[in-house]
Order: C-alpha cells, then structure tokens, then sequence
C-alpha cells in the first residue's frame, strides 16, 4: 500500500491520475524557512524530511512525500507569508524566467528513491495592477512563489519548458517511474 504524506489537495488530485489506490497522511515536519542558495538541495531536505516524518510510523508501506519550490537569481521562494510579500514576489517573477523545482521522495524502512525535477517557467510582464489584483483573491497563500499554475495565475505565463504537474507540486512522470520501480504499479 502507497501512503501520499502530504497535506496538500493538488498533489492528492494529480496522484489519483495514476489510477492506484493510496492513503493520506499529511507530515509532522517543521519545513525551514525559504532563503538563499541551492534550491535543489533545500527541496531535496524538506521532501526527506516529510516522508521520514510519516515513513518512520509506518515501516509496512511504502511512503511519497514532496516539496515545491521556486528559484529565482539565487533565491528561494516559498509560500509568501502575506499579501504584500505575494505581491512582492510576483514583481520580481514579472516578464522573467524562473525555475521550479520539486522533489519527490519514495522511502519503505531503508529503501529509498529520491529525485528533484525542474522546470522552467516563463512569466509575461504584469501590471501593478494586475498583481494587486491576483494578491487579494488569496490564491498565492498556500503556494510556492506566490502562484499557482493551475488557477489564475495561467493566465502569466508565457512559456514552460519541463514538467507541468511538477510546478503543481508532483511530476507524474518521475512519480509514475519511482513506482514502478519499486513495484507499487506493475
Ligand atoms: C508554483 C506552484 C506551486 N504550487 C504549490 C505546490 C505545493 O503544494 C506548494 C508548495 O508548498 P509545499 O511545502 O511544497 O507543499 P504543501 O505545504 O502545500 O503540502 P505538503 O503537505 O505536501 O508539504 O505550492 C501550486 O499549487 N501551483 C504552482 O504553480
């Protein structure tokens, strides 16, 4: 049986596109905050983190846990903490190309997978108005660099280049392989 540790309703809805059947139990992990540096190792140890929160109470099961951030010119980005740092974040994503990572990762007791995928995104240059705009709809609260892909913020984006369901916050393709090898999908 796969557990998702995850408290977060997109990655639950883009893992069922796998047609396997999972639980869910969201991680006891305290994430550090978001700064400077490599985006890709700081993903990496926050996604450790989750899954070992979760695997560790359940050593029968096979545990996915992930985390979403955003780099742009060596900085981090991770869930604004307010309106006016969403707004702030989105000025600095304006007519620019940033990069999203997600790291994903699959542990039972001492076996484990481990991957972090990017994807480049293309934002279009926006308003002041339009970010103000974005800001109060609350749609940035929850989500790395103050976006999400998958709502109003498509309407930004000019070009992506890599996995779409990895800026969502889980790359089906490299989900789907990791469990494959592994054997949870035959
Ligand atoms: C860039 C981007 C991020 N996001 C989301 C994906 C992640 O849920 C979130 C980043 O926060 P995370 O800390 O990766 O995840 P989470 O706290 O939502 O859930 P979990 O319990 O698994 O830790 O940002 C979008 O939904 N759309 C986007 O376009």
């Amino acid at each position: 049986m796969l557990l998702l540790a995850s408290g977060s309703p997109r990655r639950r809805e883009l893992l069922k596109f796998l047609g396997i059947t999972f639980m869910v139990e969201p991680g006891s992990y305290k994430e550090e905050k978001p700064q400077h540096g490599d985006a890709a190792a700081f993903c990496l140890r926050q996604a450790l983190g989750k899954t070992q929160s979760v695997a560790v109470k359940h050593p029968d099961m096979w545990v996915l846990g992930a985390d979403t951030v955003v780099a742009l010119d060596g900085d981090i980005l991770g869930k604004p903490q307010d309106a006016a740092q969403a707004e702030a974040m989105l000025r600095r994503l304006s007519g620019r190309t940033h990069r999203v990572f997600t790291a994903i990762v699959l542990q039972r007791q001492e076996e484990r997978l481990q991957k972090v995928v990017e994807t480049q995104v293309r934002f279009r240059e926006l308003s002041a108005a339009e970010i103000a705009a974005y800001a109060a709809t609350g749609e940035p609260s929850d989500k790395a660099g103050a976006y999400g892909i998958q709502g109003k913020a498509a309407a930004f984006v000019a070009a992506i280049h890599g996995s779409y369901t990895n800026v969502v916050g889980l790359p089906l393709a490299e989900v789907y392989e990791a469990l494959k090898a592994v054997r949870v999908i035959v």
